[in-house]
């Protein structure tokens, strides 16, 4: 039987093409949802047995919303990540004469790619008032619309085929290395396929604030040799200044080196809790 994977919605969201990648030659079939909370929710009450949500970007950082959910609100693991390169692109309703950027007077997006075109906007667009929306897609379309505001959206190139929208700006994003890790949550297994590459992602918790906590943390990765991609912490909610220490692990799983490295960060009382481990994949093709 087909098995349901949630996307941010509508169509034509990047979330969309990375979960597309992820239902490639598997029994899935992408359905959108409004929002990341909404996703995770859908999988954890079975409504669809996976998710795709951002997790990254390489400009703007971490999506909060998304490592928040994952952390306090359900638990769910992570099955696989995928790196998606990011075109952020201008867009305004198609017609014969294109609207002038200098006649734009409201531009909609997501915070994370309005964040992706600050230095665009500033020089291009002073006059403009920005509009946050739940993904680029939902930018996308209600600018379309709205035919005839003089209103535009950031978002996927592919916009433009989905939606009656043409191109005000091409690539407007600050950084042409623009890239957000997509992951892949579930309450079941998937067969994946094979990649080099594997991470795990801990969290830890530690059990109060003395000198060189998060050091020792640290040493009983390092004196194993074992590589950390990612160190961040977040709030854990609780009191100001109390924190939680998301770590990726980027090494395939050693049944001894990994296991003996959290019994030393236990031992030395703190709390680790794994998110997950999984493949991750780097997909080439831009958009
Ligand atoms: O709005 C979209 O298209 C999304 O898929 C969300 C999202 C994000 O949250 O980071 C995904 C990739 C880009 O970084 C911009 C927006």
């Amino acid at each position: 039987m087909e098995k349901k994977l949630a996307f941010l919605g509508p169509h034509g969201t990047f979330t969309e093409q990375a979960a597309r990648a992820f239902a490639n030659g598997q029994a899935l079939k992408p359905v959108p949802y409004p929002n990341i909370i909404e996703i995770l929710n859908a999988v954890n009450r079975h409504e669809v047995e996976y998710g795709v949500v951002p997790m990254e970007n390489s400009i703007e950082g971490t999506v909060n919303m998304t490592m928040d959910w994952l952390i306090h609100e359900v638990d769910l693991p992570i099955l696989g990540e995928l790196a998606l390169p990011i075109t952020q692109n201008l867009l305004v309703a198609k017609r014969d004469n294109p609207l002038p950027l200098s006649d734009i007077t409201r531009v909609l997006s997501h915070p994370q790619a309005i964040a992706q075109s600050h230095n665009f906007l500033r020089e291009n667009l002073p006059q403009a008032s920005i509009e946050y929306v739940n993904s680029t897609a939902l930018a996308a379309q209600t600018v379309s619309e709205h035919p005839d505001e003089p209103w535009a959206a950031i978002g996927t190139g592919l916009n433009v085929e989905l939606y009656p929208l043409q191109f005000a700006q091409e690539q407007i994003q600050d950084f042409s290395n623009n890239y957000t890790r997509f992951v892949l949550v579930g309450r079941e297994p998937l067969d994946m396929p094979a990649s080099e590459r594997e991470k795990t992602t801990i969290l830890v918790t530690l059990p109060e604030d003395f000198p060189g906590a998060l050091y020792q943390v640290l040493a009983a990765f390092a004196w194993r040799k074992i590589n950390l991609s990612r160190i961040e912490s977040r709030p854990t909610k609780k009191a100001l200044g109390s924190y939680y220490f998301v770590i990726d692990i980027e090494q395939k799983m050693d049944e001894i080196l990994l296991p003996g490295a959290f019994a030393e960060i236990e031992a030395i009382g703190c709390q680790v809790r794994q998110l997950g481990t999984y493949p991750f994949y780097l997909h080439q093709t831009n958009s």
